[in-house]
């Protein structure tokens, strides 16, 4: 093997992840020689595998569900086949663009250094890659800021070795529409692509080992989610453990204990969408006195500062909340404190989320359970989407508003927004959460009509009425 000469940077950066990516380009534009060390692809997983493909496929799974509701609306329905090929080239095409533009963009900054390889340490702050042309190269730098994110968690499970199964990467790369599909998990992965996968024409089972799907949740939310799944025709086993798989000649069987007794289930596709584990055993972190958690995240101070002095943790890696707009807040923080003389923390910031299943649970805040355990004094807001009229017109009334507010101050702990645009009715709440409003100010507001905002007028009347 080859290596090349020992070179020194300002700063280096491990992992394309969604903070590496901008800091990369902020740090090389600022004069500072930078290096960006990346095993797979640039762009990382929400570009490659995570968001940007999986929103893609749902936008597709939603195209063809809505085809076969024209009864619904006044026409036609048509079966809708979908062709997994076509489905494909079209997420390939998206998500080849987005990987283009991090290549193009990187490819010509001055300043940069882009390593296409695996990073480790060999030192504090000195970094070996081994580069995917086979040679070696060591490199060190003043700071380094890891982003390298995580994977799919493999479980523990009888006969999983054996028999062949898709992760949330694998299963998006299908040319053919899974017969049955069966998930374990009941998570974000399990929730999206289980209706996906449903609504593509799969029978679906989701084997779920946790009480309830989407565990964060207030379990009102996570029953109503589990009944629009249960409608679309997907088969939930909720507090249930898959025993044992085996490979059979169709694709698979999975022993599963219920609660009302085991099952043999024979599927045609296993995805095992149990969790994220950090990408964190190849670095040899001990090299860099960077410490790590029991489960393998690395621990950082509200700075994102790690252990060792110069060494920063970006992202999913770090542990907490996985989400883009979580990783690139975190260069936002470095960027800030490095670059523009500021003082920026992760302490209380903000942590809104959408799982984009259909209609989309948009989050901000608190949940009920949340705002219990802190001793919140708070009354609830809650509302059906039937009883809105921009749902009823487009004929989407499945899902419910839910939001919590402080019952002295008045102002809005939390929502859990289950609808057609979900994501979006979050984002408005956030927006007056941010503001610091008052719920009286989106109970009187002047919203446009019909829109789905006006429904934050409605869903705070009942309790005029009970003031009247
Ligand atoms: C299926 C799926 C759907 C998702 N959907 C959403 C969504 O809708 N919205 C949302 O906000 N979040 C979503 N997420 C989460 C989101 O993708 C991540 O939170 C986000 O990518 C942030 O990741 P990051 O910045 O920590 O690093 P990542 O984006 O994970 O990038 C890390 C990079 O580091 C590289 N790397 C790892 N180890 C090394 C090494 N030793 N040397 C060199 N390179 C290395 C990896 O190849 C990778 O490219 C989804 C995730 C998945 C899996
Ligand atoms: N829309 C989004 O923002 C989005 C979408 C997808 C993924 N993500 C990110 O990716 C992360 C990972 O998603 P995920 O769904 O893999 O994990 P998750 O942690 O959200 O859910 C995993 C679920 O699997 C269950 N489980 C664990 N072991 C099991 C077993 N052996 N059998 C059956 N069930 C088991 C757990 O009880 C849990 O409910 C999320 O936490 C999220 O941060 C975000």
């Amino acid at each position: 093997m080859s290596v090349k000469a020992t070179d020194h940077f300002d700063a280096i950066i491990l992992g394309s992840g969604q903070a590496g990516n901008p800091l990369a380009s902020a740090l090389a534009k600022s004069g500072r020689r930078t290096a960006i060390i990346e095993s797979k692809h640039l762009g990382g997983t929400c570009i490659n595998e995570g968001c940007t493909p999986t929103k893609t496929m749902v936008a597709s799974a939603r195209a063809a569900w809505l085809a076969r509701r024209g009864a619904d609306y006044g026409f036609s329905a048509c079966e809708a086949a979908v062709n997994m090929e076509q489905v494909r080239a079209r997420k390939r095409q998206i998500v080849d663009s987005s990987r283009e533009h991090h290549e193009k963009a990187f490819s010509s900054m001055e300043n940069l250094t882009v390593l296409m390889g695996l990073g480790s340490f060999a030192a504090p702050r000195q970094l070996r890659v081994e580069l995917n042309d086979g040679s070696q190269q060591v490199i060190s730098a003043e700071h380094v800021f890891i982003n390298t994110g995580c994977r799919s968690a493999i479980p523990p499970l009888n006969g999983l070795d054996e028999t062949p199964f898709l992760d949330n990467n694998s299963i998006m790369e299908l040319d053919r529409l899974p017969e049955h599909l069966i998930i374990l998990g009941g998570g974000y992965i399990a929730v999206e692509f289980g209706q996906m996968f449903r609504r593509f024409g799969s029978r679906v089972t989701i084997v779920q080992s946790g009480r309830q799907l989407l565990e964060r949740e207030d379990p009102d939310i996570a029953e109503e989610v589990q009944q629009i799944l249960t409608q679309d025709g997907i088969e939930i086993l909720l507090s249930s453990m898959a025993s044992r798989v085996r490979p059979t000649s169709g694709g698979l069987t999975a022993d599963v204990k219920t609660p009302s007794g085991p099952r043999t289930i024979q599927g045609s596709h296993l995805l095992v969408a149990t969790g994220r584990v950090p990408n964190t055993d190849r670095l040899n972190l001990t090299a860099a006195g960077v410490a790590t958690d029991s489960r393998g995240y690395i621990e950082v101070n509200d700075r994102l500062e790690t252990s060792a002095p110069g060494v920063y943790a970006l992202g999913d890696v770090k542990g907490g909340p996985a989400f883009t707009h979580i990783s690139y807040d975190d260069y936002r923080i470095v960027k800030a404190n490095l670059l523009d003389g500021g003082s920026r923390t992760t302490t209380g910031r903000m942590v809104p989320y959408t799982v984009y299943m259909d209609p989309q649970l948009g989050r901000i805040g608190l949940t009920e359970a949340e705002a219990r355990e802190a001793g919140n004094s708070f009354r609830i807001a809650k509302m059906p989407m039937t009883s809105v009229a921009r749902a009823r017109e487009i004929a989407e009334i499945r899902g419910v508003m839910k939001i919590l507010v402080d019952s002295t101050t008045e102002k809005i702990l939390g929502a859990a927004m289950l609808g057609s645009e979900g994501g979006e009715m979050a984002a408005m709440v956030q927006i007056a959460m941010m503001g610091g409003l008052g719920f009286t100010a989106l109970r009187d507001a002047i919203f446009a009509h019909p829109t789905w905002a006006e429904s934050l007028n409605n869903i705070f009347f009942a309790w005029a009425d009970e003031s009247a």
